[in-house]
């Protein structure tokens, strides 16, 4: 497979001090423009359904009681905490035996399939990138991607932004930088709304059907010891258009500590982040999302 990798915009990657903030748009990347297409309109008719029908897919137990798994939006952690203008769907997609397709759309009847196929597709994508990842820090190919044991989950979430009567009031989702080792984010091919923040500025992402933009999670900034830096980015929300977009989030084993690479590590260059399990780091990052800010500071060592 032959990646083409673009720098995002001008200037970026946006190196700062010797670290880079990794925000990768791809194309060439071998997805059939067919399937993302079909699956992003099949999820486009899962979010047009009766209210009823989505809600067989809640993520609500009792409607009530939070689960990271299904149809709705984000847990609500305190009464004043700001609320995102989104609705999602938010299926664990691997391991695959281990996929609840209680949460999974019955209808329409192909989503399963279409959503199946794309899993595999960016399996592949994301091992091409992290072996590349790997060797630009200078390490083992492979070191990353091992990373990875046969229990490391993968989130699809699928994000739909309704048109916004006030959008100078509420974010499609609040500036935030994604938790796990890496994020393929297909962005809706017509209508804008992320940015990304560099040196203080947002900058606004541009559309471009069918490309993929790769985000770059905590733990790989952790990993990297800070060589590699997570980028902090958000939604925007307009008055007039409906948006969609899907991200698959390459997150490790619960089990599994996170900590900076040992051969990255020497006297002048010593570990700049805790270590920690990832079901801690995650509990921290849901935390930290919910009142808006970020985790990954208070790991810094
Ligand atoms: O909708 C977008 O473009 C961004 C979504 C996002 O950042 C996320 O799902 O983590
Ligand atoms: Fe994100």
């Amino acid at each position: 497979m032959v990646l083409m990798m673009r720098e995002a915009s001008s200037g970026w990657p946006c190196r700062a001090g010797g670290s880079f903030c990794l925000c990768i748009q791809v194309d060439n990347h071998g997805i059939e423009t067919s399937l993302m297409d079909d699956l992003i309109n099949a999820s486009r008719e899962f979010f047009h359904l009766p209210l009823e029908e989505k809600q067989k897919c809640s993520n609500l137990i009792d409607g009530k009681h939070f689960q990271v798994q299904g149809y709705g939006n984000d847990p609500v952690a305190s009464k004043d905490q700001t609320l995102d203008w989104l609705d999602r769907l938010h299926l664990r997609v691997e391991p695959e035996d281990e996929r609840n397709l209680v949460h999974w759309p019955e209808h329409p009847n192909s989503f399963r399939a279409l959503l199946h196929e794309y899993t595999l597709n960016c399996k592949r994508i994301k091992d091409c990138i992290l072996q590349a990842m790997a060797k630009a820090l200078g390490l083992n190919e492979d070191y990353i991607v091992t990373q990875f044991s046969n229990k490391a989950p993968t989130f699809a979430r699928f994000n739909y932004y309704p048109p916004c009567p006030r959008p100078d009031l509420v974010f499609g989702v609040k500036p935030h930088s994604d938790s796990g080792v890496l994020t393929i984010l297909l962005i809706d091919k017509d209508v804008g709304g992320l940015q990304v923040l560099r040196d203080g500025v947002w900058h606004n992402v541009p559309t471009s059907p069918h490309r993929l933009l790769i985000n770059i999670g905590d733990y790989m900034e952790i990993m990297s010891n800070g060589i590699f830096k997570s980028p902090v980015h958000r939604a925007v929300t307009n008055a007039g258009k409906e948006r969609i977009s899907l991200a698959m989030f390459h997150g490790l084993d619960l089990e599994k500590e996170i900590e900076p690479a040992a051969a990255l590590l020497h006297e002048k260059q010593p570990a700049r982040y805790r270590k920690m399990k990832a079901k801690e780091y995650l509990a921290g990052f849901y935390e930290h999302f919910c009142r808006g800010t970020r985790f990954i500071d208070s790991v810094k060592i």
